[in-house]
């Protein structure tokens, strides 16, 4: 057995305190061994954590990640008009070349902000997939399936699709690599594929995601054409079950709250994205009062701008309040929560809490910065004050990803350089 002990930090707990004490990984199982006093004298390997936070690594809730190639390239506008006029026509434009070039980019920016594991929706995900799996992170991803502008064929052969990819990479990577069946939204995948493809994905046992009451131009058109909510709507399509999980809940009223908490299907919370692309307020406070589970995630980097966790947690206190007009809604514990074993147990993967037999997947924030000083409380740090950059090491699967800074899976230079060319092309390629 290969063990690495993390050393000398503060622990984040699954109870959201914080108490002094190493922790002991076995690489081999990429699992904690023990979270205790002195425990680096057996390890074979040790990353300092002396005047740092041991916390679970995040857990990006919702992405479209190679949406980095697209940073700055449309904003300040609402999201149809963003969606129709930018990001789709450029969308057209990509190739497996360049989704890995932006999925490389958006990963090396994930590992740097002690992000460990994302669920994602996109295009070219056997790509997607290969990169995640080479850098090292956990996630649950799945194809975007489209019906609207689409004939009736193009229309099946791209929910066949998402189909395919979902039984293609399930499992990939030792366990690393989840799918699910990923039809973007209740507006724009017809009812009669939802209908069709839906119960094919269940017999494939994978959950379902998709955006759901994002903003008002997706309810209106649901409760005019079908006479009721949109997640009424999702529930008799058979997609709001245990393990499903979608993203915004912008807009849902009481009675779809009730929905949810009954089902079992998760909200990831994206308030970065809300609040830029205008979309609205969520109740979170309400939703998580009820018992839905909430987790966070930062969408795609064209509407955030970044991927960073720790922006989305302070963003989602800061929101939660006002949107419950309650300075004492969404607290800073929620969001630890939220961000690390909400959004795990919302996707489904088996991560976000440091506990004794759980999967090693960690960060470790330095706290010898002016803005981390002085250490009244280190949860209230976490949600409010730290940022991506005080994040020191990185370890997913028991293995370093990110040492002092470093990130050893991906040469960040090269990262860089290929991204901005991948994004180059992909512009020129939709003015031609
Ligand atoms: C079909 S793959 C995913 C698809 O979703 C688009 N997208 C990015 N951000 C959002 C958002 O906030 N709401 C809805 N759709 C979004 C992305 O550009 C891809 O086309
Ligand atoms: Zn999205």
């Amino acid at each position: 057995m290969t063990t690495l002990a993390i050393t000398g930090g503060q622990v984040l707990l699954p109870d959201i305190t914080v108490t002094r004490a190493d922790v002991l990984i076995d690489q081999d199982d990429g699992e904690i061994l023990e979270i205790g006093d002195d425990l680096a004298a057996d390890a074979d390997e040790t990353l300092d954590a002396a005047d740092s936070l041991v916390t679970p690594g995040f857990v990006n809730g919702h992405c479209h990640v190679a949406m980095t190639l697209l940073r700055g390239y449309a904003d300040d506008k609402p999201l149809d008009a963003w969606l129709r006029e930018d990001i789709w026509p450029v969308e057209a434009e990509l190739t497996a070349d360049t989704v890995r070039a932006g999925t490389e980019l958006g990963v090396l920016e994930m590992i740097k902000s002690g992000t460990t594991a994302f669920a994602d929706m996109y295009f070219f995900v056997p790509t997607i997939a290969e990169a995640v799996a080479d850098a090292g992170l956990r996630a649950r991803l799945g194809h975007g399936v489209i019906s609207v502008a689409k004939d009736d064929e193009a229309a099946r052969e791209d929910a066949r699709e998402g189909l395919a990819v979902a039984a293609e990479i399930d499992g990939m990577a030792d366990g690393r690599i989840a799918s699910a069946f990923m039809p973007h939204s209740l507006t724009t995948v017809d009812g009669e594929y939802l209908e069709e493809f839906v119960p094919q994905a269940r017999e494939l046992g994978v959950p379902i995601h998709y955006h759901a009451n994002e903003t008002t131009d997706e309810v209106v058109p649901i409760v005019e054409e079908e006479g009721v909510r949109p997640l009424a709507y999702a529930a008799e399509k058979g997609m709001l079950e245990d393990g499903d999980f979608v993203a915004h809940g912008v807009h849902v009223d009481e009675s779809e709250i009730g929905l949810l908490a009954e089902a079992g299907t998760s909200v990831i919370h994206c308030p970065a994205s809300n609040m830029k692309l205008a979309s609205g307020m969520a109740p979170v406070q309400r939703m998580r009062e009820a018992g839905v589970t909430v987790g966070i995630g930062t969408d795609g980097a064209a509407s955030n701008n970044d991927l960073s966790m720790l922006d989305e947690a302070r963003d989602a206190a800061m929101i939660g309040k006002l949107a419950a007009d309650d300075a004492s809604a969404v607290p800073a514990e929620a969001v630890v929560e939220m961000m690390t074993r909400g959004s795990a147990e919302a996707i489904g993967l088996d991560t976000g809490r440091l506990e004794e037999g759980a999967p090693a997947d960690l960060a470790v924030i330095d706290l010898e910065e002016p803005h981390l000083t002085p250490r009244h409380d280190l949860v209230s740090h976490l949600a409010y004050a730290a940022a991506a950059a005080d994040v020191r090491h990185t370890v997913c699967d028991g293995q370093v990803l990110m040492r002092d800074r470093e990130v050893l899976t991906l040469e960040e230079d090269a990262v860089r350089a290929r991204a901005s060319e991948a994004a180059e092309t992909l512009v020129t390629a939709a003015e031609e």
